[in-house]
């Protein structure tokens, strides 16, 4: 009884404060770098203690539906656990406060790639429609890689419905918890040679990115890129990431 009334504050607390560091972001600012360049940065959003926090429930198998090596599958090397519902309260936050700033850059995009832009304005909503398409299962997770370690470009897709913008914060120090490990997007664009980008990112930044594609807009209006994400080479120590994937999972 005692420990669950403690408990219970803290948590709600936890939820509605993150909303209100969310609504701090410089928007504008985001939005801008999200139409330059398919990718924005927030400085850092969560606190060293909500990092240690998420990364130390990567060993709590119950909070999680499944766990995949990577190697296992040619996705790289190192390891990630999918989140279950219930998800931990801030990340349940995360995603309810940062989808409605992002759902109208993706109602624009899908407009501007010939699509309905039919994204709704609130996450609770969009759920409603991934689940009604049987994509059910959650896709939050915790990235985990040790020396050595990468991530193969991909794209986080898991059915026909996707969000087309996701979200990874870094949990780790970078130099002091790892060296190496760059959080990388490349960008595939129609006719041309693919460009790279490399994000570097503080603990507990989070790099907002596009999912697969985006819209550019050159000399002759507006043409579609295709962009993947990965990590490369750890070369020491430990590094772990929060990925806030708003679609749910086939
Ligand atoms: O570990 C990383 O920075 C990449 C995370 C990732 O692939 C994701 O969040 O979807
Ligand atoms: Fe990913």
């Amino acid at each position: 009884m005692q420990s669950s009334a403690k408990i219970a504050p803290s948590r709600h607390q936890a939820g509605s404060d993150i909303a209100e560091r969310v609504a701090h972001l410089d928007w504008p600012a985001l939005e801008a770098d999200l139409d330059a360049f398919g990718c924005a940065t927030t400085g850092p959003l969560l606190t060293t203690a909500e990092c240690a926090d998420l990364a130390g429930q990567y060993k709590t198998d119950r909070l999680f539906r499944s766990r995949i090596v990577m190697a296992r599958h040619g996705f790289g090397r190192g390891e990630y656990k999918y989140y279950a519902y219930p998800l931990p309260d801030l990340v349940t936050g995360l995603r309810t406060a940062l989808y409605p700033r992002l759902a109208p850059i993706a109602n624009r995009w899908d407009v501007a790639l010939g699509r309905g832009g039919d994204y709704p304005a609130e996450h609770r909503r969009f759920l409603d429609c991934c689940h009604a398409a049987a994509q059910t299962r959650p896709t939050p997770l915790l990235l985990n890689y040790g020396a050595g370690d990468y991530n193969c470009l991909h794209q986080d897709l898991y059915g026909d419905l996707f969000f087309p913008l996701q979200v990874a914060f870094l949990l780790s120090a970078p130099d002091e918890d790892f060296t190496g490990g760059a959080f990388v997007l490349t960008e595939q664009r129609p006719r041309m040679q693919s460009r790279a980008e490399v994000v570097p990112l503080v603990q507990g930044e989070g790099v907002i990115f596009a999912v697969n594609q985006r819209p550019v807009t050159g000399t002759k209006g507006a043409y579609r890129v295709t962009m993947r994400h990965g990590v490369s080479r750890l070369r020491t120590g430990h590094r772990l990431t929060l990925g806030i994937i708003f679609h749910d999972a086939a």
